[in-house]
């Protein structure tokens, strides 16, 4: 019940394993406490003004943009996958903070006018940051109480590509709306950034004290709801955590122009870098698992679960393929069936367990005694089947009574009815062949068929004893 609930209330467990959990907590946790030290170092300097580099914050503010574009996307296309709620508000808020720093960066110095359209832009564009930061904090928040309230809600499986669809326009309505509310009202907007560019105002006053708040609660919510039980809820975590960073950082310059004002943006940056790296190493994950799984699958598809041989359904296709090759190739092919004498009496005696461990014994047997090239299979029950490929009557008839020694030698003791000497498991084995060219050619049927009905003479004439069909067809 508890593990129920447990996965639940984690974040994207369809495609992100946890495995990698307790990595992906330690390095969150490493590099939170670097970036808290480089924080501290970096705040006695904040207020120190540095050179105008015009475009190094246009430069940093589209890597950004486009970083959390890229996550808003993986992001949307994980909640196709897990159809829970909280993923797709993650997702808004991604996508929501990369539209509103396009929609910024337009209105900043050097990028499109030398001046920039700050002037122009100013009380509009300190707003879409307030509102940036705020909003995306906020979409988070929502995401953990939904994921805490309704831990199992799930859109349904037949609307979720429609509702995938609507989650990613969302983003662009929301930013649209954003920007339309506070160009409407610009003139009412109080001003947060005087002449000289310090936006002290802001950065101790409520604005800014909402902005942290909001993270703030963001943070707390990650680490109550989700509990880091998986990669993505750490990474989720450091995120929330770097732009906490960031505005502490941001706010004790309070100016533009500044070292704080510059490097508060690596925060940040670190923010979407490393979440992004999180999804993407993930990503790669999953594919190798996806192989894995496929291959497990196919193997369990082509085998015998008790024997580890080739299954019956793969023998089917497997000598409708080795006949077509010996016919291009005009190479003989041969086919041995084998089967366990006695063994109703085996298992009436030891048990079906027994009897179990008797028909791997010999399933071993008949792997070890063949070429690479030659296919062994479980036909059912203590019946199996070998497709000697490019073999020769004479070979074939050697091959199966060397195999049918093998077995003897095994020595798995047996009970046998009174008139049978051997007290040992033995096998017989029919065999029928292709010979090269042989015109009208044998169909698959044909020669399973007389390869059946040599073993059924083998049993016959006293089991413990190999038949070729040509034999009995030439005799
Ligand atoms: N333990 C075990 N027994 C199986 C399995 N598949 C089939 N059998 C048993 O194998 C026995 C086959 O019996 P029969 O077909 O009468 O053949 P036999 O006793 O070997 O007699 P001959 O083939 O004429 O020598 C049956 O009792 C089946 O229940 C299996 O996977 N495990």
């Amino acid at each position: 019940m508890s593990t129920a609930k447990t996965s639940c209330s984690s974040l994207m467990t369809t495609t992100f394993s946890a495995r990698y959990t307790r990595l992906s907590r330690f390095l969150a946790g490493l590099t939170a406490a670097v970036m808290t030290v480089v924080a501290l170092a970096l705040l006695p300097y904040a207020d120190l003004p540095a050179e105008r580099v015009a475009l190094l914050v246009p430069v940093f503010s589209s890597v950004q943009a486009t970083l959390n574009a890229v996550i808003a996307y993986l992001v949307v296309l994980q909640f196709y996958a897990d159809r829970k709620y909280p993923t797709a508000l993650i997702s808004i808020g991604f996508a929501f903070s990369a539209l509103l720093s396009a929609i910024q960066i337009v209105s900043l110095p050097g990028v499109f006018t030398e001046g920039g359209n700050f002037e122009r832009f100013a009380p509009i564009a300190i707003w879409l940051w307030v509102a940036r930061l705020s909003g995306h904090a906020l979409l988070i928040l929502l995401a953990m109480l939904v994921l805490k309230g309704r831990p199992a809600l799930l859109a349904s499986e037949r609307s979720v590509g429609y509702q995938t669809a609507v989650f990613a326009i969302m983003p662009v309505v929301l930013a649209v709306m954003v920007y339309a509310f506070l160009g409407y009202n610009r003139d009412l907007l109080p001003g947060l950034m005087d002449a000289s560019g310090s936006y002290s105002g802001l950065a101790h006053g409520r604005a800014g004290y909402f902005m942290l708040a909001c993270w703030t609660l963001a943070l707390l919510g990650i680490l109550l709801v989700t509990r880091l039980q998986r990669g993505f809820d750490c990474w989720l975590a450091f995120s929330a955590y770097s732009y906490i960073l960031y505005l502490i950082v941001n706010f004790t310059s309070a100016s533009r122009f500044t070292i704080g004002w510059y490097t508060s943006r690596f925060f940040e940056l670190a923010a979407a870098a490393t979440l992004l790296g999180a999804l993407l190493f993930e990503v790669l994950r999953m594919q190798q698992r996806l192989k894995k799984l496929y291959s497990n699958a196919y193997q369990a598809s082509i085998r015998d679960g008790l024997t580890g041989l080739y299954s019956r359904r793969y023998f089917d296709t497997a000598l409708a393929r080795e006949l077509a090759a010996a016919e291009r190739s005009r190479r003989p092919l041969s086919l041995l069936m084998v089967d366990i004498d006695y063994f109703k009496q085996y298992n009436d005696t030891h048990g079906h367990l027994a009897g179990d461990d008797c028909i791997r014994r010999v399933a071993a047997s008949l792997l070890d005694g063949f070429r690479g090239s030659d296919i062994v299979a479980r036909y059912g029950g203590e019946e199996f089947v070998v497709i000697l490929p490019d073999t020769g009557r004479e070979l074939a008839c050697q091959t199966a009574e060397r195999l049918r020694s093998q077995i003897m030698a095994l020595g798995i003791p047996s009970v046998r009815p009174a008139d049978a000497n051997e007290p040992v498991v033995t096998v017989s084995i029919g065999l029928s062949h292709q010979p090269p060219g042989a015109e009208p050619r044998k169909t698959m049927q044909t020669l399973i068929g007389e390869a059946d009905d040599a073993l059924y003479k083998a049993k016959r004439q006293g089991r413990n004893r190999v038949v070729c069909a040509a034999e009995r067809t030439d005799g």
